[in-house]
């Protein structure tokens, strides 16, 4: 029993660790899953084309196939155009393609709501400790496409919608797992956070993120001067996530100025589009 599948990444609007209210938005760089399920396999192997521990993708392919009450083991492989630790959501789209991909394996795509995919990726994500909040704002971004509101407390999504900007992501050479970033430092900046959530909600998604990311430069002891760069032109931009990667977003002109700028920097810097697919089989049926 085979199966494939594949999800995108996302950039931050606001990180929801200070409040645990987040937004995030999905950009099309993808990770693709490959199931093989055997039911005479006694657990699930992982391997990935990057330097991970695959943990949370086998708990992904265990967690799934546990609610269809069959007893299978089997390989999960992971592929990736997102830089992992970085601040895009590696985890997310890790999580929901191999979800996705088990589903596939097992003939039931139709049978759980891209939410309930993303829900069952969160839970392993808890499980193998790579999350502060369980991510749902992440993860159900990569998971629908778009942008998202959630709240990460009630595993509640609270807003979603098409999202169209052009975008450049600057990705220092640096690792930040979420799972070490500094929470204690990060709730201190919560009422400067509240506010970005706000911005947010009232769709105002660029000071939201310039708001959100100052405020987690300064929680993180991160250097904001590419955000501060970026706004020369761009419409908002700030840190994603728990860092390193900054986002910028625009029109396309202003955003090809912000990459302009951003090259003479150390690292790499991405165009991806903004997603609205979310994640999806291989044939594309949903
Ligand atoms: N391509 C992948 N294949 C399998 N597992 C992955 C992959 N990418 C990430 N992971 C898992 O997710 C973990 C990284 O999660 P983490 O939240 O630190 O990164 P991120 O999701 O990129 O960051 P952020 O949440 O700040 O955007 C890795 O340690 C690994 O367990
Ligand atoms: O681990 C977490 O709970 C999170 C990590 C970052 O990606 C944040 O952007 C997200 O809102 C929550």
């Amino acid at each position: 029993m085979k199966g494939e599948a594949s999800a995108p990444g996302a950039a931050t609007v606001v990180n929801a660790i200070a409040t645990l209210k987040g937004s995030a938005f999905a950009v099309d760089l993808r990770t693709h899953a490959t199931v093989e399920l055997d039911e005479s396999a006694a657990g699930v192997d992982g391997t990935t084309d990057v330097d991970v521990d695959t943990t949370l993708i086998e708990t992904c392919v265990e967690k799934t196939v546990a609610r269809f009450g069959i007893e299978a083991g089997g390989t999960v492989e992971t592929t990736t155009e997102i830089p992992p630790e970085s601040g895009l959501k590696s985890s997310s789209a890790a999580a929901n393609a191999t979800v996705l991909a088990t589903l596939d394996a097992l003939g039931e795509t139709d049978t759980l709501e891209p939410l309930e995919t993303a829900l069952v990726g969160v839970e392993a994500a808890r499980d193998a400790g790579v999350t502060i909040t369980g991510a749902l704002d992440d993860a159900t971004a990569s998971a629908l496409g778009g942008v998202v509101l959630t709240d990460n407390s009630s595993d509640e999504l609270l807003h979603r919608e098409p999202f169209d900007r052009s975008v450049a992501v600057y990705v220092p050479d640096e690792r930040a797992p979420s799972a070490s970033t500094d929470v204690g430092r990060s709730k201190l900046v919560a009422p400067v956070v509240e506010r970005a959530f706000d911005m947010a909600r009232d769709g105002d998604y660029a000071d939201g993120m310039t708001t959100n990311g100052f405020a987690y430069c300064a929680a993180l002891r991160r250097d904001a001067s590419p955000a501060v760069d970026a706004l020369a032109h761009a419409e908002g931009a700030g840190l994603s996530g728990t860092g390193p990667s900054f986002a910028a977003i625009g029109d396309t002109e202003d955003i090809q100025e912000v990459a302009k700028d951003w090259k003479k920097l150390d690292g790499k810097v991405l165009r991806p589009e903004t997603d609205n697919r979310g994640a999806s089989t291989n044939s594309a049926k949903r």
